[in-house]
């Protein structure tokens, strides 16, 4: 008899939380698993208390998952090592940016037959360039890593919205447990065994959410009540900068000003998962393109680009003028945006190969977050765009 598995959730965000739902309802079903989950929640205080506290007393992450009720058996532990120690499976599921420096708190206070998955979105960048998330995992930590990415919107998981998702696991058996150990009767999960490609569409596909939004913005404004939207259009002569920042003052609802609005986007949306396939061609050869019509390919790409956070904060940063640093701040309760940052790793690849003329969708994102392009130059980027030539 096999002792069961102990799993470990490392970081407690908004998805963190959602999958802590998931996994601390499925461990209680299968016998493969010890019935107890540690979850690493990097501490803080909500309220005057702490919020692991919180979460032990209340079971709900009140700041990162309102109202959605994690399971008892999931328990907030404050230290990462703590969390790890005994785990047999450690699922990483924090915002990129914090791997590094958890993995290199984690070396040599884990087991060494311990296995993780990434959920993770994003790049590592460090000085000889981009490296997978999952590869800093595996090399900072010496174990294998699996990775799970799609269409999921943590708040609609939560909330138990049929969707799907896809494991990329090169092992079939770790994969079919992972299967196991995620998988509901609304959370479906495809296995596959490209996991290269998985975790490079779940990075990837943040660039285009942004640009997205650009597009809403755009070729849609605000109009004030009582005023024709095309008097308003050709009223205004500033930059959509310019336009935005006046017109949300007077705060009314959105119109397609030009008439371009979801055709538009959903080309950006294509071109888009063409700059992916090619971006995958040429720096991790060997991507399969059925992949790519798995969940965290194109339904990826669809999701965020009309429901995600990268979506809503573009269209803020488009509208008020602010920065992108200043409206996380303001719109995202402490939640981390990973489209800005992964544009700019992207581009530095880019940039050092000379190849940002053949990613102008990519380029332009980027440009635009760190104002050296404005919004309404997008299109004119994406107009000789190489798939037209
Ligand atoms: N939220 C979603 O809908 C969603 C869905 C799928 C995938 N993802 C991906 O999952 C990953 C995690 O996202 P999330 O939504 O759970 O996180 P989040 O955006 O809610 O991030 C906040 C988390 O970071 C933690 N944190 C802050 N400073 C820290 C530090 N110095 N060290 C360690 N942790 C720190 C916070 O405590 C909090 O748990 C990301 O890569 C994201 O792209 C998110
Ligand atoms: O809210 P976003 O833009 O980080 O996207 C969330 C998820 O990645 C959608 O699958």
């Amino acid at each position: 008899m096999t002792e069961p598995l102990k799993v470990a959730i490392v970081g407690s965000g908004n998805w963190g939380s959602a999958i802590a739902k998931i996994v601390g309802h499925n461990v209680l079903k299968s016998d493969d698993f010890a019935t107890e989950v540690k979850m690493y929640v990097y501490e803080e205080m909500v309220d005057g208390r702490k919020l692991t506290e919180i979460i032990n007393t209340e079971h709900e992450n009140i700041k990162y998952l309102k109202g959605h009720k994690l399971p008892e058996n999931v328990v907030a532990v404050p230290d990462a090592r703590d969390a790890c120690r005994e785990a047999d499976i450690l699922i990483f599921v924090l915002p990129h940016q914090f791997v590094r420096r958890i993995c290199s708190n984690l070396q040599g206070h884990i087991k060494p037959t311990a296995v993780a998955i990434s959920l993770i979105k994003g790049f590592d960048v460090h000085d000889k360039g981009l490296e997978l998330i999952s590869n800093v995992v595996r090399t900072m930590l010496s174990i294998d890593c699996a990775v799970l990415m799609g269409a999921n919107i943590a708040s609609e998981v939560a909330g138990e919205n049929y969707c799907e998702a896809t494991i990329g696991c090169k092992k079939p058996d770790f994969g079919k447990l992972l299967k196991k150990l995620f998988q509901t009767d609304y959370f479906r999960i495809v296995v596959v065994e490209d996991e290269i490609t998985v975790e490079l569409c779940g990075a990837l596909k943040d660039i285009v959410g942004i640009s997205a939004d650009i597009i809403d913005c755009v070729y849609k404004k605000q109009v004030p009540e009582g005023e024709k939207p095309d008097e308003i259009y050709y009223k205004e002569k500033g930059t959509v900068d310019h336009v935005y920042r006046n017109v949300t003052a007077t705060g009314a609802g959105f119109v397609d000003g030009l008439g371009y609005g979801d055709n538009t986007k959903a080309a950006v949306i294509r071109l888009g998962l063409m700059e992916m396939v090619k971006f995958c061609e040429e720096f991790y050869p060997g991507s399969k393109m059925s992949t790519f019509l798995e969940s965290c390919g194109v339904a990826d790409l669809v999701t965020t680009c009309y429901g995600g956070r990268n979506r809503r904060v573009a269209e803020a940063f488009v509208k008020t003028g602010k920065s992108i640093p200043e409206l996380e701040k303001e719109m995202l309760n402490g939640q981390s945006l990973q489209g800005p940052p992964t544009a700019a790793e992207i581009n530095i690849m880019l940039k050092a190969k000379n190849m940002e003329d053949r990613f102008p969708l990519f380029t332009a994102i980027h440009r635009i977050c760190i104002r050296e392009l404005e919004p309404q130059k997008f299109i004119d980027c994406l107009k000789n765009h190489p798939e037209h030539m």
